[in-house]
């Protein structure tokens, strides 16, 4: 008689949310929240609507760190308000593009690294949820896009001065184009974002940092430093987190 054993293979999906899921479970009750944007995110501000919802979480205010997680949270009935409000949060929780071993992140692929940053930036905590496929062993190391934020005014003389600022990394700095329709993708603040593609490793972060935040013309860029406190990785062996 042949015995079966079933294996379970989740999704990028599943285990988004279950790392969302888990992040919720450190929010309490008369706190004040910054809700992140992206796949991932999006799980832990529908978790916070259904908590309140069914009276197990109260008083909660929410921060949200785009346009579309403003709308996703007023649909799930969760309180907003603002930085100007409220300039201390208690705690953040937001999705990642890549973490590195320190906690330090990119984000902005979906457009949205500014606000996240002032928010995550003005919270005591910040949770960090991921799938085990973002964790890399330094920073631009998934070859992907690290978002840098411009003014739409002369972006390809800032789009050149980024090129050559990393030139030694190998660096390829792209105009973010929607593909639908071939026009400059647009944050919530009304600049561009222009990727940067490292073939190689981009050296000292907060160097690389601070020189890309002189340059004139640059808003922000998607690299977080020292901003994560915690990190909640789902993977196909379970969940784990890392305090910083
Ligand atoms: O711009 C988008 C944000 O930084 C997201 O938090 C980040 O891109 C991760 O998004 P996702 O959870 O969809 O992978």
């Amino acid at each position: 008689m042949e015995s079966s054993q079933s294996t379970l293979i989740l999704t990028q999906d599943e285990l988004k949310k279950i790392a969302a899921y888990k992040a919720v479970e450190f929010v309490e009750s008369d706190t004040v929240l910054g809700l992140g944007t992206g796949s991932t995110a999006c799980y832990a501000v529908a978790r916070i609507g259904e908590l309140l919802q069914q009276g197990k979480l109260k008083n909660i205010v929410g921060i949200p760190t785009s346009k579309k997680t403003h709308e996703q949270a007023v649909s799930v009935g969760i309180p907003l308000s603002d930085l100007d409000n409220y300039p201390v949060l208690d705690l953040a929780i937001d999705g990642a593009d890549e973490v590195d071993p320190d906690l330090n992140l990119v984000k902005g692929r979906g457009g949205c690294l500014l606000r996240e940053k002032m928010v995550e930036g003005a919270s005591k905590k910040f949770v960090v949820i991921v799938d085990e496929t973002k964790l890399v062993k330094h920073l631009g190391g998934s070859g992907l896009a690290m978002p840098v934020e411009v003014v739409p005014f002369c972006w390809k003389y800032t789009l050149e001065r980024l090129q050559k600022m990393f030139v030694h990394a190998g660096c390829v700095a792209k105009l973010r184009i929607i593909s639908e329709n071939g026009e400059p993708f647009v944050t919530d603040n009304g600049n561009y974002i222009i990727d940067l593609y490292l073939e190689k490793e981009i050296g000292d972060l907060r160097v690389a940092s601070d020189e890309i935040l002189r340059l004139a013309g640059v808003a922000e860029h998607g690299i977080c430093l020292d901003m994560a406190t915690t990190l909640i990785v789902a993977g196909e062996l379970g969940v784990t987190i890392k305090n910083k």
